[in-house]
């Protein structure tokens, strides 16, 4: 039924206020006010209609795709968007497009690497579009290494200009989003040759196509890479090939804030740390944190209002059916999901307030928290981009055989969301450079070397070898200081455990290698001791609404049971808790989950999606799912005529042959 709300009774069960933790999630009132009237303008905007999407062919998405971003540009540009407002825009639209590398990564990485002179000459026309440029970093032999990619740009003392060249096939770069088919230039990581010594790799921008016709310029190879996982998804970004035939470029044209090349062709190094020339990557990762849990909590409304909708079986004289969402089993699959895209939510905001920090920092000449910003972005990247991704399949399957359908929104959401586990730096390989971290921050200890900010607890090395959780009741596991102390002690046994081991080898690299995998878990616990510890900081703070801060409560504490009993072998074997004291957090689990299940609709509804953003038939506010299903079949291109092209041509003949064969 049009217009009736079928999710009401589930709303009027909430025990706390809906709107105040609208405002929680969102961060401020100001980001509310600002989110919700962006999401409002997208929707009612007949270009951004997204439901045809899944079913356009790759030129047609792709043709589509640069429709949107011309018409996202021109409505930034006449309301007068702040970077803010456009940023939530895209965010909207709801398509990756070339616009996200521009502005995510081409633009950021001459504002972090540029002097002044080049930001100077090259933002006023990048932030026009008068330009439009992409990350030109990975190759199609090394991605992961980037101290491997072979792309070379050469000095030439006479000319006075570096000479780009991809001497191997494998030095192709291959790829950046928007390189294929629209970007006319390109910051590109290529080893820069002076006098045939070999400076490594730093960042060029490099023109690619002419700006009057849009084609290559002479000695560039340029195209799109190919079609991407599913149908949608990810193939509406033109990810490209590029190769340069000793193309010539200014010596300007070097990104130089970190070291210059001179007149004379002299290598300079100033005093800013070479790692700065990885710093976009730590811009983006600290981003796609915050996308993360915007991600898991799409799946998540979707799951969780349907599963409110949803009845099997239990029904008693003629009583209805159990709504799935009373199922232990389903709660104990959903609420986790629920809790992390909150904990991820505040992760992520801290994240920001971090790298904001360093930046400032970084103007200041002050490098000391750049390896503590890699870590924490590089580690909380790969925790909650692998979470939300599988995450988001779990909520498929909470929604049995109707979350396979497209027009659940969840096939689509998860096929362009999976890459974010390997762009930006693959989740294992991040994960490896957290396990450095900890391993350095735990080899410096004995010089006196106090470990800061995220590692501090490692300092308290004796105390948390000798600590043992104290827990006797199912209830003591909501208390803070017993949740953090147990996530600690695991976390540093586990990382002092891994020390330990290297130690023996003669060779420490070897031992690192060999290693690997137990060093991985070790990086784990620490970023969800990080996460754990970030949610219950929050808690920590004034939470004005009613019930607001209960309900966050009761989410923090299933965060990090459930983590706990998911990794009970990690504080078993580390002697942090016994069994007995693993049951009780268990059963207090499952208390917790009952509390969620009133709440679990307007927890949800906090996020504050729109129909359009979800893009959901499963997941509508209105819980409407049957009808709005079975008219949804009925759109299909394949029941546009009744009998299909190709079935006279195929499969008559073959009935007809049977007519015959019955016949005779
Ligand atoms: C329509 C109009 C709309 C308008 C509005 C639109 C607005 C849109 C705006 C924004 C949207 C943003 C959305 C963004 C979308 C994202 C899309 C994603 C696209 C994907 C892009 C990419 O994938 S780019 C390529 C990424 N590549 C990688 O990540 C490679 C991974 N590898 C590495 O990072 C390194 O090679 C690695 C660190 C693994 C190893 O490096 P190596 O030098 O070999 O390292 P090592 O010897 O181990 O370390 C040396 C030393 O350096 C330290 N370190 C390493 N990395 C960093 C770093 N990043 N920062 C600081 N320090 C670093 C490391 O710890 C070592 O330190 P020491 O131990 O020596 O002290
Ligand atoms: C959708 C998408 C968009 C992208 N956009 C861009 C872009 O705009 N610009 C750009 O420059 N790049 C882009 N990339 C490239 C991306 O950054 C790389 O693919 C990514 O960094 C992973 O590197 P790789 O492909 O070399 O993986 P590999 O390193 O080859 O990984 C293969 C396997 O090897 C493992 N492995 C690798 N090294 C180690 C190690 N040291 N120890 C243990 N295991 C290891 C990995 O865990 C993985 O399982 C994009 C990629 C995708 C998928």
């Amino acid at each position: 039924m049009e217009g009736v709300d079928h999710l009401a009774d589930e709303r009027n069960k909430a025990q706390f206020d809906v709107s105040d933790m609208k405002i929680v999630w969102a961060g401020s009132r100001h980001a509310y006010e600002l989110s919700d009237r962006i999401s409002r303008l997208v929707a009612s905007d007949p270009v951004f209609k997204k439901d045809n999407v899944s079913t356009l062919g790759r030129k047609e998405l792709f043709k589509n795709t640069l429709k949107k971003a011309a018409h996202a540009w021109k409505r930034i540009n006449e309301l007068g968007l702040n970077e803010e407002e456009a940023l939530k825009l895209r965010t909207f639209m709801d398509q990756p497009s070339f616009t996200d590398l521009h502005w995510g990564m081409f633009v950021p990485a001459i504002k972090g690497q540029g002097t002044d002179e080049q930001q100077q000459q090259w933002l006023p026309l990048a932030n026009k579009m008068q330009i439009i440029g992409c990350y030109a970093q990975t190759e199609l032999g090394h991605g992961s290494n980037v101290q491997g990619l072979e792309t070379t740009a050469t000095f030439d003392h006479k000319t006075d200009e570096f000479v780009l060249n991809s001497p191997t096939l494998t030095s192709s770069k291959w790829w950046p989003g928007g390189l294929g088919k629209i970007s006319t230039h390109a910051v590109v990581y290529a080893r820069l040759i002076i006098d045939d010594k070999d400076y490594g790799v730093h960042g060029f921008i490099a023109q690619l196509r002419s700006l009057n016709d849009h084609l290559p310029l002479p000695g560039i190879t340029i195209g799109d890479i190919g079609m991407k996982f599913g149908s949608a998804a990810y193939n509406s970004m033109d990810n490209g090939v590029l190769r340069f035939d000793h193309v010539r470029i200014p010596r300007n044209q070097m990104l130089m804030r970190v070291s210059q090349v001179t007149r004379e062709g002299k290598y300079v190094h100033s005093s800013v740390p070479r790692q700065l020339v990885y710093g976009t990557m730590v811009y983006v990762r600290q981003i796609i944190v915050f996308d993360a849990s915007v991600a898991l909590s799409r799946a998540v409304c979707i799951a969780t209002r349907y599963s409110a909708v949803r009845r099997q079986f239990g029904s008693q004289n003629g009583s209805h059916e159990t709504q799935v969402i009373d199922y232990k089993t389903q709660q104990a699959r959903l609420f986790p999901l629920l809790a992390s895209a909150y904990a991820f939510r505040f992760a992520g905001e801290w994240l920001k307030w971090l790298y904001t920090d360093v930046t400032e920092r970084l103007q200041a000449k002050d490098f000391s928290t750049l390896p503590e910003a890699h870590a924490c972005t590089a580690g909380l990247k790969s925790l909650t981009t692998s979470v939300a991704a599988d995450g988001i399949e779990e909520c498929r399957k909470l929604c049995g055989g109707h979350g396979y359908l497209s027009s659940s929104g969840l096939p689509e959401l998860f096929a362009v969301y999976i890459p974010a586990c390997t762009y930006e730096g693959d989740n294992v390989v991040l994960l490896l450079q957290v396990a450095r971290y900890l391993m350095k921050a735990i080899s410096q200890l004995n010089s006196g070397n106090k470990p800061v900010g995220t590692t501090a607890y490692l300092g308290r090395k004796e105390q948390l070898m000798q600590y043992r959780s104290d827990v006797v009741r199912a209830e003591d596991w909501l208390k803070p200081s017993v949740v953090v102390e147990a996530f600690e002690a695991r976390a540093a046994r586990m990382s002092l455990a891994c020390a330990q081991n290297l130690s023996k080898f003669s060779n420490p690299e070897d031992g690192f290698q060999e290693l690997a995998a137990d060093l991985i878990e070790a990086a784990t616990a620490h970023c969800q001791l990080i996460v754990v510890s970030k949610f219950i900081e929050k808690l920590q703070q004034d939470i004005p609404g009613n019930g607001v801060k209960q309900q966050l409560q009761v989410l923090c504490s299933i965060y990090a049971l459930f983590l706990l009993h998911k990794h009970i072998g990690d504080f078993l074997t580390t002697g942090c808790i016994t069994p007995k004291q693993g049951s009780l957090a268990n059963e207090q689990l499952r208390s917790l989950y009952s509390q969620v299940r009133p709440n679990a609709i307007a927890l949800v509804d906090a996020f504050n999606h729109t129909d359009h953003y979800l893009g959901s038939i499963l997941g509508r506010y209105d819980g409407n799912v049957y009808p709005k299903l079975y008219e949804e079949a009925w759109k299909d291109p394949l029941n546009d005529t009744v009998i299909p092209d190709g079935f006279h041509e195929y499969v008559e003949p073959l009935l007809k042959q049977q007519l015959r064969n019955a016949r005779l």
